[in-house]
């Protein structure tokens, strides 16, 4: 497990985090989600002891990393490069050349990494992450510029170490993937951690749990019926179908009544899924 309290980091005299509280529970994939510049990374910096904090306290035991930035050894070939990890990270080169192939980059390990693509590069960052044994591995934005196919087989792999108790953090600017795969996420904001908890916990606690969507085969009487009732408020309308936002005041069953008494076509209705995106970034 790794635990930050109440950690502070200043460059200079800029505050990029402040007062972060944040668990990396064993056996679970932890995300942080947050828009450019939120501060992701420089937690990854703290985490791997690449930055110190200002303030504040980090619990960890043993880390690997995926970092986001391209820095590996360009001058070595790829097979140079992960025997020499392999060293450091105590692991069995076997391992990571079987990470390889699955990642369907075996072939290309007697190259120069400098001559990989961008994909390749991060398919080889991912092998050198994953291999070994830690307590936690941590893999910063590892699909980004990845093909769909291999970022799938990277994502399975990392839900294989988290199903062996492994602690996982992980940070993608692809939301429908965080969504899909977090057990516990973290959204940051300006340095901040915003809002924590499930995907579950995130939905229940946006404040667009009131958006309500309606089907109809007559979407504009049901609009002009809709904007005369105070509680309501439009948020989009296509031509079957209309999404409100609907004050606390006036429970849906009533509105759903009040519909029905007009004989306004209502096809059929649901609450708003909020997904991920809606949630980190929008505007408060
Ligand atoms: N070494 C540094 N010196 C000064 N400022 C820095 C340094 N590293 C990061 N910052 C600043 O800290 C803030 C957070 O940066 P960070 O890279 O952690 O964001 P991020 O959430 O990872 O962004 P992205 O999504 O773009 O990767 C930014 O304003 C950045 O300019």
């Amino acid at each position: 497990m790794i635990e930050l309290t109440h950690v502070n980091k200043r460059f200079k005299s800029k505050v990029v985090l402040d007062d972060i509280n944040l668990k990396i529970a064993d056996g679970k994939i932890t995300a942080i989600v947050g828009p450019n510049g939120a501060g992701k990374s420089t937690i990854i910096g703290l985490i791997s002891g690449y930055f110190r904090p200002t303030s504040g306290d980090i619990d960890h035991g043993t880390v690997s990393v995926m970092p986001d930035a391209d820095n590996l050894y360009a001058e070595m070939t790829g097979k140079a490069f992960l025997k020499y990890m392999c060293k450091i990270k105590k692991a069995d080169y076997k391992d990571a050349v079987h990470i390889a192939d699955v990642l369907e980059i075996s072939n290309d390990l007697n190259k120069k990494i400098s001559t990989y693509s961008f994909g390749m590069k991060k398919k080889i960052s991912f092998v050198q992450a994953y291999v070994g044994d830690f307590d936690t591995y941590i893999f910063d934005e590892p699909t980004s510029g990845v093909d769909v196919p291999s970022a799938k087989v990277m994502l399975g792999l990392v839900m294989q170490l988290a199903k062996q108790g492994k602690g996982v953090l992980l940070t993608s600017h692809n939301m429908t993937e965080l969504e899909t795969n977090s057990d516990y996420l973290y959204i940051l904001r300006n340095g901040k951690i915003d809002q924590s908890g499930t995907m579950q916990d995130l939905e229940a606690d946006s404040l667009a749990q009131n958006h309500y969507v309606f089907t109809t085969d007559d979407a504009a009487n049901l609009v002009t019926f809709l904007t005369q009732v105070p509680q309501v408020e439009i948020v989009s309308k296509t031509d079957g179908q209309v999404v409100i936002a609907l004050s606390d005041e006036l429970p849906i069953s009533d509105l759903i009544m009040k519909i029905l008494e007009q004989h306004l076509s209502l096809t059929g209705f649901w609450q708003d899924h909020q997904h991920l995106a809606d949630i980190a970034f929008s505007d408060k």
